[in-house]
């Protein structure tokens, strides 16, 4: 299967932050940037796949500070590696002062998409070519963040079926 740049999955997302978006402290619900950004970085996933996708996992999200009513959110979302059916995303949400122009970083995350074929069957991905210094970064931590999740899911996955025996 072909290999693809990093930079042909990249997703950008700019919209104003209205207060039907917001919460008691006129800022946006959490519950509302993690909508959103699974949004976007199921996009980039797809323009990667050119298949759909089913979100698999999300890695914390960092709420690092608020997004506030009449601001804009800005999120970006890039795949930072392709395994053989699934690809890591991540994703950056920033708010942006539309009278200042000032930038500030609110949330990150690294989430996990699997590409499925028209049976719903997970189906192979193009492998990922890093470019820029980022992307290389990004791809050479993709391994260790990979074991950690696996981790979690095998263990689950024991407790699911000890639960099953008993
Ligand atoms: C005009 C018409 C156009 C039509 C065009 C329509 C376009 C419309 C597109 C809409 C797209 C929107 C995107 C919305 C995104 C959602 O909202 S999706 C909804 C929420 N997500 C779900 O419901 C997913 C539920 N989970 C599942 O279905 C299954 O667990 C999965 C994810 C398919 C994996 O199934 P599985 O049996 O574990 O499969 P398995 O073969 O063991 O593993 C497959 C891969 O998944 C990975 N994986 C499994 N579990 C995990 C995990 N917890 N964490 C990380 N990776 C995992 C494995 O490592 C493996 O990776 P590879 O080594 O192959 O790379």
């Amino acid at each position: 299967m072909n290999s693809k740049v990093a930079s042909e999955s990249k997703t950008v997302l700019t919209d104003l932050v209205l207060p039907p978006d917001t919460n008691f402290h006129g800022t946006m619900f959490g519950g509302n940037v993690m909508a959103n950004a699974d949004k976007v970085a199921s996009i980039a996933a797809m323009r990667h796949a050119r298949a759909t996708v089913v979100t698999a996992s999300s890695d914390s999200m960092d709420f690092i500070a608020p997004i506030h009513t009449g601001e804009a959110i800005c999120i970006e979302a890039y795949v930072t590696y392709a395994r053989r059916t699934s690809m890591e995303v991540y994703v950056k949400v920033e708010a942006e002062n539309l009278i200042t122009g000032e930038k500030r970083l609110t949330a990150t995350a690294y989430m996990t998409f699997v590409a499925l074929d028209n049976m719903g069957k997970p189906t192979a991905v193009p492998k990922l070519i890093p470019e820029t210094e980022e992307e290389k970064w990004q791809y050479e931590g993709a391994e260790q963040r990979f074991s950690i999740r696996k981790r979690r899911t095998d263990e689950r996955k024991k407790r699911q079926a000890q639960k099953e025996k008993q």
